[in-house]
């Protein structure tokens, strides 16, 4: 279950023609009568040419970008960037990095700009991570990061502080925080990890510590809501293509030939679908968003079947969490959840492989050859390319911003192409490849592959398409007091 949000808690301001800006927690909004500073950055020679380098206090970017003249003005979120005040003196500050959940390229980026950002722009030079993810707060050793010590990491894979899943407590993380005396903490990771971070950041405010907490969002299957593409997709897409083209190469070599490969994507087909589109050499791209089936009319095997015919080799993709239905439960799957709760999933590449095979060579009578490419974890594992680099540099850069700002209990996020603060419990719904919007449709129309869907189907597609807006039934569960939010695809215990 998602984050169950009072009313009360949350920092809305209206406007006029339906403007409603959702902001974000300050130091002020507990702490009153805090000191503030100037910003050093006034004084710094590579900023000081910058027209209006700090932002209005009054700068906000909405969420919905495209209006009709009649529409109301909608949610609106606080624009990211440097203050003309700040709330730390550079020398109190005392910041911690961690990492949790899977990896994603850009990690070690955005690690080494948090750790340069507050050096070069801000003089702090007491930087700590934590390893090993949320239970490192309280069961590892700190190592001091420098930026002579982070200076060549963005080059490496993985975190250089180490990841993991579960190991969330809050008290005992709190406490560790609390005595080592940090004061602002950067936490980099997914849905899993904000909400980690919305109870961290609680119990830090229940105390009343002036504590900064900050999350940078990280998924590699690009399923945070809210934000436009979180960093090191546009990475694994473009590592995908290598798995895509081998299973390219196989297949056309050979007669009848299968490249099936596997891409990740738990709940979301964003990696799969954005592969598929930019390769142009894929027939078939199933994703968890969108049911399908095997035999019959319109069915998997009837459109392989026809392409094997027409083409002579096809290259089918399947995101890990498509086809999980269809599966029959296994033995091997004992473990249903990871430590975080996640849920585990059946190996639909294994599965699919061995179905195409007995279809095609027992049932069919028809010989087949099926290379089976599964690029999971090598997708993942790699450093970040340029863009994302620049990507994971600019959303490090606006996190240490905000902290120096007093601004707590956000996540930094680009919303329609501007970086903006961002509540947590915004970030923790999962985003989801909509089969009725025109991306899906490019994609089906650039496979020519069936969409597996009846008249039925569709109809019940386009009713959910038509349902109020997420805007209208968030603001009327906030007129009911309660605000639920966060996908229940996985329980947290
Ligand atoms: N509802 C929650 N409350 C507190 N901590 C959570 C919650 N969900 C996940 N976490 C913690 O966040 C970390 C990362 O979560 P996980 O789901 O594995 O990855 P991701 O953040 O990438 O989604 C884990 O250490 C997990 O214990
Ligand atoms: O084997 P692991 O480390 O649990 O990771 C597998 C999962 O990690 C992911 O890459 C991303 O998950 P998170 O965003 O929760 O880290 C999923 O696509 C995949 O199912
Ligand atoms: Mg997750």
């Amino acid at each position: 279950m998602g984050l169950l949000v009072k009313k009360s808690d949350l920092k809305i301001v209206e406007g006029d023609m339906g403007y409603i800006l959702e902001d974000v927690p300050h130091f002020t909004d507990y702490l009153p009568d805090l000191p503030t500073y100037p910003n050093p950055l006034q004084d710094n020679p590579a900023y000081s040419v910058v027209k209006q380098y700090f932002v209005d206090v009054d700068d906000t970017v909405p969420q919905k970008i495209v209006v009709q003249k009649d529409s109301p003005r909608g949610l609106h979120f606080r624009r990211a960037g440097p203050r003309q005040k700040v709330y730390f003196e550079s020398d109190d500050v005392l910041a911690c990095i961690v990492t949790c959940g899977g990896l994603c390229p850009g990690l070690n980026t955005v690690i080494r700009e948090i750790v340069c950002g507050l050096s070069d722009m801000y003089g702090v030079n007491r930087v700590l991570g934590i390893e090993g993810g949320y239970r490192g707060f309280y069961a590892r050793n700190t190592i001091p990061l420098t930026p002579k010590f982070v200076n060549d990491i963005h080059k490496r894979g993985g975190t250089i502080l180490g990841t993991s899943r579960g190991g969330h407590d809050t008290m005992k993380i709190v406490d560790n925080i609390a005595d080592r005396g940090i004061n602002q903490v950067y936490i980099i990771g997914g849905d899993g990890t904000q909400r980690g971070a919305s109870v961290i950041f609680e119990e830090i405010q229940r105390r009343g510590l002036k504590v900064a907490v900050v999350g940078i969002p990280k998924t590699i299957d690009n399923d945070i809501a809210v934000i436009d593409k979180s960093f090191g997709f546009d990475t694994a897409v473009e590592e995908a293509q290598r798995a895509i083209n081998a299973a390219h190469v196989e297949a056309e070599s050979i007669e009848n030939g299968i490249g099936l490969v596997k891409l990740m994507g738990r709940y979301s087909g964003f990696i799969a679908m954005y592969a598929t589109l930019a390769s142009r050499d894929v027939d078939c791209c199933l994703i968890p968003e969108s049911p399908f089936y095997l035999e019959g009319k319109g069915g998997l095997f009837e459109y392989i079947e026809k392409r094997l015919k027409e083409n002579g080799h096809m290259v089918i993709v399947v995101a890990e969490g498509a086809g999980q239905d269809l599966i029959a439960e296994s033995p091997q799957s004992f473990h249903h959840a990871d430590a975080s709760g996640n849920k585990l999933l059946h190996d639909v590449g294994l599965w699919l492989s061995q179905k195409i095979k007995d279809h095609f060579t027992r049932k069919q009578k028809m010989a087949i050859n099926l290379k089976y490419i599964d690029p999971t974890y090598m997708i993942r594992a790699i450093p970040s390319n340029a863009s994302d680099n620049v990507a994971c540099t600019l959303l490090a850069q606006c996190a240490v911003h905000g902290a120096m700002a007093g601004y707590t209990g956000f996540t930094v996020g680009l919303v329609n192409g501007r970086h903006t603060y961002i509540p947590f419990h915004r970030l923790t719904k999962t985003n989801k490849v909509v089969i009725t919007d025109r991306m899906w449709a490019r994609l089906l129309s650039s496979t020519n592959q069936p969409s597996f869907l009846s008249a039925k189907d569709i109809e019940e597609a386009k009713k959910v398409e038509q349902q109020p807006t997420q805007l209208l039934d968030e603001q009327k569960s906030l007129d009911d007091g309660c605000h639920e939010v966060g996908s229940d695809l996985k329980t947290w215990k």
